[in-house]
Parts: structure tokens; C-alpha cells; sequence
């Protein structure tokens, strides 16, 4: 049996990718096979349910191909004791490990009355608005607050740090103080530090400067739970990363809980040392996809309750925030500003927001956002959504899972700029153009007959034309 699984895991390892497999896959254990049933051993709930909900077909798949052939998969919850860790990771409630339903607030305990408590002084205050109430959870964030939700509630967590990382203006900030109010208000006499990576560095070349370096030292180690903002900023920082991975070392050994963001994963942040990135990544790594259209209109709709509810006269037209979820896709802080200045504008001018108003009042942004699809774009996008790496869409990986997405991007890159052959060829890792023919000639004769793929190909254009 474990011949099989192995066998089955190094195939699993290529078609899901490494990160994937490291996170959710490595992490069970096939204890038997009993009437088409394969049982699992997982450490948590939230892997097992992950797992059930995304790499169930692969792990048939596979095990059917190495001579296993099942119908389905089950779950035990067997936790396992971490080396180093005092006590065995619990199964996460339910809360936890439930998706969240796209589109509304997820109910949660009020931002506490102020934002300080329990931090020490080397923080950064905290915003009271940010919270898992005021979040709104779609399918691009989803795991990110799931997770964010589990760590929030203390206690052993089967994942050591939690690191967030997406573009700019995605809600890692926001998501990183729900889970200090959320856990503040849980445990209140927790310390919980929530600073820049910035900050921690100036505070980290105070101490040295006023040679107060050990009481630094004890400040940090004594939180319960440490949060760094925008880790990206101490690569190539030298004594900083190394003080930073001190700073860590010590707290993963005490149980401590880290969360930390950046703007990429910690294996694509340049300069940051080997042995930082392979700590990052020992935890859970999550991505918060770029926004849809359905998340943006989501928090349209919740920011303008918000608004509503300090102008009860505020008249908005039918259409209007359709049309900037359509039309602002850049990032939410963007998106947030553009609604305020129509808020701020109706109110001065006491207009009903039209959608002539809208388009008047925010030329300027919505002029920014008018801009060309890009090849870099449709291979962001592509690589997403079948979650592979950006470095698949130009490497010379013929696997199917990679090779396919590649040919579905190959032929948006066709469909949706004004680039020739050779030139999409150059963009691919250099191929010749008449791969690139023969991969758009693959999607032309699959999506007539690939409903799924045909699906997949459209909702993909949406979200680029979006
Ligand atoms: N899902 C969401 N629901 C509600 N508000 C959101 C959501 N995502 C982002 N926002 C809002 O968008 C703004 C920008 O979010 P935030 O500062 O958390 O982004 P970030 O990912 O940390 O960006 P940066 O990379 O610039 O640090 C905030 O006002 C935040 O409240």
C-alpha cells in the first residue's frame, strides 16, 4: 500500500505542483483501501476538506492508474504531534474549516472598542475597521480568510506561519488585523504584535543604535502571536533578515503563531536568504487571488450600506455599482477611493448618483482602468485559474496540466491582443510560431467539443475583459 502511495504521490506532485502537494497532499497518510474506498489520515479537518474539495479527482486518478483503483476518498482526523510542539493540533471547528460563503460579511465579534489592547509598544496600532465582519469573502479570498478565520481563534494551529501574499491593495492588511481583533478579543490578555517589516527593521537599528538590543530581543520573543506586514521589504537587508530569523526560530519553538504578508511568495522575493524562505514556507502559504467581478460588487454593495447608514438620503441609480465593478478592476483601496469620491461629490452637490455622475466625477480612474489586456495579463490570469506557476506559461514543462493552460493562453493571447504569431511565440519562452499555431488550432477543435474547457476558455475572458 505504500508503494502505491508513493508512486502515486511523485505523479501527484507533478500534476497538482510542488507548493500544493507540500501543503495538502504530503501531509496525509493512506492507511487502506476497503470496498473502492481509500482511507486517509489527516492531520486536520480544514487539509481533509481542502483536499476532498480540490485534489479528489487527481488522488482517483492517480491511484487507479498505479493499480489502486477507488470510488471515493475518506477522511480520518488524525493529529500529529510537530516536533517541537508541546501539544497536538486539533481539528478546526467547523467555522474554520467551512467555506465561506462568497459575497456577504461573515459574522464575527465586533472590532473591540479600541485597537490597542494587549499590544506592546513596538506595534503598529491597528485599524478598528478591519475586521472579519467588514471582510467580504469571494472565491479569490476565500482560503485566505478560512485560514485567517483558524488562526484567529488561537489555540494549536496545524500551520506555522500563515502567509499571506497578492497584489497590491487585496485585503492582506485588513485580514492580518481581523485576526489581531479577533483573537485579542478571544484571549485578552494575549500580546499580540502587528507591525511593518519596515518597522521592524527601524526598531531593530533603534535598539542597536541605543545598545537596548536584549530588551528588543525579550519584547519579541514574549508575544503570543507576531505579525509582519509586507515581509518583502528586509530582502537584502542583511542584519535585519538575520535578526528576523532569530525572531521567528524563537517563537515557531515556543507554539507561538506568526502571520506574515508579502506582495509574492516567499520563493519569488529576491534577496531574501534561503534559509528565511524555506522557514516561511514551512507553514501555510496562501494567495489572495486578484479580485472578480462578483467580489467587487460584493464590497460595493457592503461599502455603500456603510455609507447609507450615516446618509440615509443617499440615492444611488440602478446600475452604478455594476458599473464600477465592470470597469475598476485594478484593486479594492481603488475601488474604495472611487466610491468615496462619488459619496463625497453626491453629498456636496445633493445629486442622486446616476451613472452619468459616476462616469463624470471618475474620468480620471476609470481612464486608468481602460487599459489593454496584455500577454502578461492572460498568463497571470490563465496560470491562476488552473493554479500552476507563472515560470510553467514560458518553461518547457509538456505535462499536460501545464501544457494545456498554456495553450489556452497561448490562443486569449490571439483572441484578445493585437500581437502576431512570432510575437506571442517570444512571450512564451521563445517558441517558434508555429507552436503557438498549433496550440490556439488544440483550444479552436477542444472547445467544441470540451464543454468544461469551453467554459473554463470563456469565464477566462470574461475576467480579462472584465
Ligand atoms: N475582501 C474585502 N472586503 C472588504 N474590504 C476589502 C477587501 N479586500 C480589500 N479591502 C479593502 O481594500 C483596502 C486595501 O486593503 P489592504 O490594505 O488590506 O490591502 P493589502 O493587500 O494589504 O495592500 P498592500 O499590498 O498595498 O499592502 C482596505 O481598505 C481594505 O479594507
Amino acid at each position: 500500500m505504500d508503494e502505491i502511495w508513493g508512486q502515486a504521490c511523485a505523479a501527484l506532485e507533478t500534476s497538482v505542483g510542488p507548493n500544493n502537494f507540500n501543503h495538502w497532499i504530503k501531509p496525509l497518510r493512506l492507511t487502506g483501501v476497503d470496498a473502492g474506498i481509500a482511507h486517509f489520515a489527516s492531520p486536520t479537518r480544514f487539509i481533509s476538506d481542502w483536499v476532498n474539495r480540490h485534489f479528489a479527482k487527481d488522488i482517483l486518478g492517480e491511484l487507479s492508474r498505479h493499480g489502486q483503483p477507488v470510488e471515493r476518498l475518506r477522511f480520518d482526523v488524525v493529529p500529529q504531534t510537530a516536533p517541537g510542539r508541546a501539544r497536538p493540533a486539533p481539528a478546526p471547528t467547523a467555522a474554520a474549516a467551512a467555506p465561506a460563503k462568497p459575497m456577504r460579511p461573515v459574522a464575527s465579534a465586533a472590532a473591540p472598542a479600541t485597537a490597542r489592547v494587549g499590544r506592546t509598544d513596538l506595534g503598529a496600532p491597528l485599524d478598528p475597521r478591519y475586521t472579519f465582519g467588514n471582510f467580504i469573502v469571494g472565491k479569490p479570498n476565500e482560503l485566505a480568510h478560512a485560514a485567517a478565520r483558524r488562526v484567529a481563534e488561537g489555540g494549536p494551529v496545524g500551520f506555522n506561519p500563515l502567509f499571506l501574499y497578492g497584489g497590491v491593495g487585496l485585503g492582506k492588511t485588513h485580514l492580518m488585523h481581523a485576526i489581531a481583533h479577533d483573537y485579542q478579543t478571544r484571549h485578552p490578555m494575549a500580546q499580540v504584535l502587528y507591525l511593518s517589516a519596515e518597522q521592524f527593521m527601524y526598531r531593530f537599528v533603534q535598539a542597536l543604535r541605543e545598545s537596548t538590543i536584549m530588551d528588543f530581543k525579550g519584547m519579541f520573543r514574549n508575544v503570543n502571536m507576531l505579525m509582519v506586514d509586507d515581509v518583502q521589504f528586509i530582502a537584502g537587508k542583511d542584519s535585519t533578515q538575520e535578526e528576523f530569523f532569530h525572531t521567528f526560530n524563537a517563537l515557531v519553538d515556543q507554539g507561538k503563531q506568526i502571520v506574515i504578508s508579502a506582495d509574492r511568495a516567499p520563493a519569488e522575493i529576491k534577496g531574501l536568504e534561503e534559509r528565511i524562505k524555506s522557514r516561511l514556507s514551512c507553514g501555510l502559504i496562501v494567495d489572495l487571488h486578484p479580485t472578480t467581478y462578483e467580489l467587487r460588487l460584493g464590497i460595493l454593495q457592503s461599502k455603500t450600506e456603510g455609507f447609507r447608514a450615516q446618509q440615509p438620503d443617499l440615492e444611488i441609480g440602478t446600475g452604478v455599482l455594476e458599473f464600477l465593478a465592470n470597469r475598476i478592476t485594478t484593486n479594492v483601496r481603488v475601488l474604495e477611493g472611487a466610491l468615496q469620491r462619488l459619496f463625497a461629490h453626491a453629498s456636496l452637490l445633493r445629486r442622486e448618483i446616476t451613472l452619468e455622475v459616476a462616469q463624470e466625477c471618475l474620468a480620471d480612474i476609470l481612464r486608468t482602468n481602460d487599459r489593454k489586456i496584455s500577454i502578461d495579463d492572460i498568463q497571470r490570469k490563465v496560470a491562476e485559474h488552473y493554479n500552476i506557476r507563472l515560470a510553467d506559461m514560458v518553461g518547457p514543462k509538456r505535462a499536460r496540466n501545464v501544457a494545456r493552460p498554456r495553450q489556452i493562453a497561448m490562443y486569449l493571447a490571439k483572441q484578445l491582443t493585437s500581437r502576431s504569431l512570432p510575437e506571442i511565440g517570444r512571450r512564451f519562452g521563445g517558441r517558434d510560431h508555429t507552436t503557438i499555431m498549433h496550440g490556439i488550432r488544440k483550444i479552436e477543435e477542444l472547445v467544441t467539443e470540451d464543454h468544461a474547457l469551453a467554459e473554463d476558455v470563456a469565464l477566462l475572458k470574461r475576467l480579462l475583459e472584465a
